[in-house]
């Protein structure tokens, strides 16, 4: 099976998950997508009442168009469950997410739910984060020095640009920086330095913040269950 068929597969397992009623968090990414189209088939053939709280205005717009109901994450008082993408999983399922530059809708959303799924394809897996760039959401006043402080650190930073080079925006008008420092020994120090680090609005370090992950893979999808 080729990459986008493991999508499709994982995100089509993940809706035998939502229940009539639902709030769902609904994530954000290219298997998301295959997801969102699989929720919006069952709303549309099966009647499914369900209300979605979204992790980006792209995510909102495809699940508007397919008919599903959104609400404000500040109109819902939780979630019940949350179904999101990631960039890496660890043996231990820490995670990197914002690779699509979602991560801060992202980690509002998950914070806010009672469960998390998150569906990969089978290359996301790994014994430790870190070969994906870690992202770091920053407010644009005094970003180049937040920059600079991670280069000093030695994290190898690069902006995040869009195809017409200009710095990335994300949903709440921030800048990412990528930070390029392979296999990481110690997620959760790299973790507490970056959010105490001013300027730094959130990062893409998702550490014991998943239930389940579905897993594509050729033979079928596998799911594995945080310990
Ligand atoms: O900001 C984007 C999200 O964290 C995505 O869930 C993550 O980047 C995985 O995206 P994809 O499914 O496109 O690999």
């Amino acid at each position: 099976m080729d990459q986008n068929e493991l999508k499709a597969q994982v995100g089509a397992e993940a809706v035998k998950y939502v229940k009539d009623g639902m709030i769902v968090g609904l994530g954000t990414g290219s298997t998301v997508r295959y997801m969102v189209d699989a929720l919006g088939k069952r709303v549309q053939e099966e009647g499914l009442h369900i209300v979605g709280v979204t992790t980006s205005t792209r995510t909102t717009k495809q699940a508007e168009s397919l008919g599903i109901t959104i609400k404000d994450i500040d109109d819902v008082d939780h979630i019940d469950l949350c179904i999101d993408g990631a960039d890496q999983v660890d043996d231990d399922f820490n995670g990197i997410k914002g690779g699509g530059g979602a991560l801060l809708w992202e980690k509002i959303v998950n914070n806010a739910s009672v469960k998390k799924i998150w569906i990969v394809d089978q290359s996301k897996l790994c014994h430790r984060i870190g070969a994906f760039g870690v992202p770091v959401e920053v407010i644009p006043f005094g970003a180049q020095h937040v920059f600079n402080r991670f280069v000093k650190k030695g994290y190898k930073p690069q902006w995040r640009m869009t195809d017409d080079n200009k710095k990335y925006r994300t949903d709440e008008n921030n800048y990412i920086i990528d930070l390029k420092v392979g296999e990481i020994a110690d997620p959760h120090a790299l973790a507490e330095d970056l959010i105490h680090t001013v300027g730094v609005v959130e990062h893409g370090l998702f550490l014991n913040r998943v239930d389940m992950v579905i897993v594509g893979r050729d033979n079928g999808p596998e799911v594995l269950q945080a310990k």
